[in-house]
């Protein structure tokens, strides 16, 4: 599986701000990516670094092998592009600013218009877009980024605006494009959102990349607890034999501190076959907390 973005040792530098630090990953194909980081992070650069925007200081940066920077990016109509703050013409109607993007990509305007009903606005597709809510803008900017099948989709924020069911959509269309091979960037703060739909994440630190990996790799790398609850039948006892180490009382019996994948495993057996447990529950590490994790080890180590 080859990359379709690479970032090696890349370097952004806004006067004195350092806006990125020595960054470097891969994005591949078929894969959804969340890039999350605080206010200031270098998200946004990031994006604009793999649009052709800005050039890095130093390092380089090829989007499906080529230099987005380069006068002739000819990838560019495979890119697909949502802003933070999505900006149309608001004298257009919504089907005349798609068909104005169709033309930049070279895509049919009434295959664009089927893009319009995806996204839930047929109603509204001949109403002028300056009459448009913010989450209708935010449709309108999905589905123009989604204009000619893009082979790399990078989103700003996208959900950001969207009410919960135009968001269910927004992933379904996105798992779609991804199942077709696309390469999907999220930048969010959404971590909750995100947490059961990106398989890689990218966690970055006033410009330095903190940690990267699948949400397995990165429970495993952080050693944070997996939390195992046990309930026990009112007047069982708790059979002290398998709740050893870290463990706290709970209302109906106690939670356990689990190092990894082997430990829990060995309590869910012991637990499962004591006749006085009622119910187990597993927590393991959410992105909230590995993202807290990594943020507080690059602060303690810088
Ligand atoms: N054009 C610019 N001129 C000067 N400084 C800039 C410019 N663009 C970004 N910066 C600075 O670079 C750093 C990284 O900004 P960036 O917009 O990439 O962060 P971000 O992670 O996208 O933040 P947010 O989550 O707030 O959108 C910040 O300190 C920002 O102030």
């Amino acid at each position: 599986m080859s990359a379709t973005v690479s970032v090696t040792g890349v370097v952004k530098n806004y006067r004195t701000v350092r806006a990125l630090r020595d960054v470097s990953f891969d994005l591949a194909p078929g894969r959804l990516s969340a890039l999350v980081g605080h206010n200031g992070a270098g998200k946004t650069t990031l994006i604009k670094l793999m649009l052709g925007l800005i050039r890095p200081d130093q390092g380089s940066i090829r989007v499906l092998d080529e230099d987005p920077a380069a006068g002739e990016f000819s990838a560019r109509r495979q890119l697909g592009y949502l802003p933070e703050n999505v900006a149309f013409n608001a004298a257009l109607t919504g089907r005349e600013t798609l068909t104005f993007y169709a033309r930049l990509k070279h895509v049919k305007p009434s295959k664009a218009w089927a893009f319009l009903d995806r996204v839930g606005l047929t109603d509204a597709a001949d109403r002028r877009v300056g009459t448009y809510s913010k989450g209708m803008r935010q449709r309108l900017g999905l589905a123009q980024a989604l204009l000619g099948r893009p082979r790399v989709l990078l989103l700003d924020e996208p959900t950001t605006g969207l009410d919960p069911a135009l968001r269910q959509t927004f992933y379904e269309i996105l798992n779609e494009l991804r199942d077709d091979g696309a390469t999907v960037l999220i930048s969010s703060h959404a971590l909750n959102e995100l947490e059961d739909r990106a398989e890689h994440v990218l966690i970055m630190n006033r410009g330095l990349l903190a940690a990267q990996g699948t949400l397995s790799e990165l429970r495993s790398i952080s050693q944070l607890p997996i939390r195992v609850s046990v309930d026990f039948a009112p007047g069982a006892g708790v059979p002290a034999a398998w709740v050893n180490g870290a463990s706290v009382a709970t209302p109906r019996g106690r939670m356990l501190l689990v190092p990894d994948e082997a430990r829990k495993m060995d309590v869910l057996r012991a637990a499962a076959s004591d006749p006085g447990v009622i119910n187990i529950e597993i927590a393991a590490p959410t992105l909230d907390e590995l993202y807290a994790h990594f943020l507080n080890s690059q602060e303690s180590a810088a």
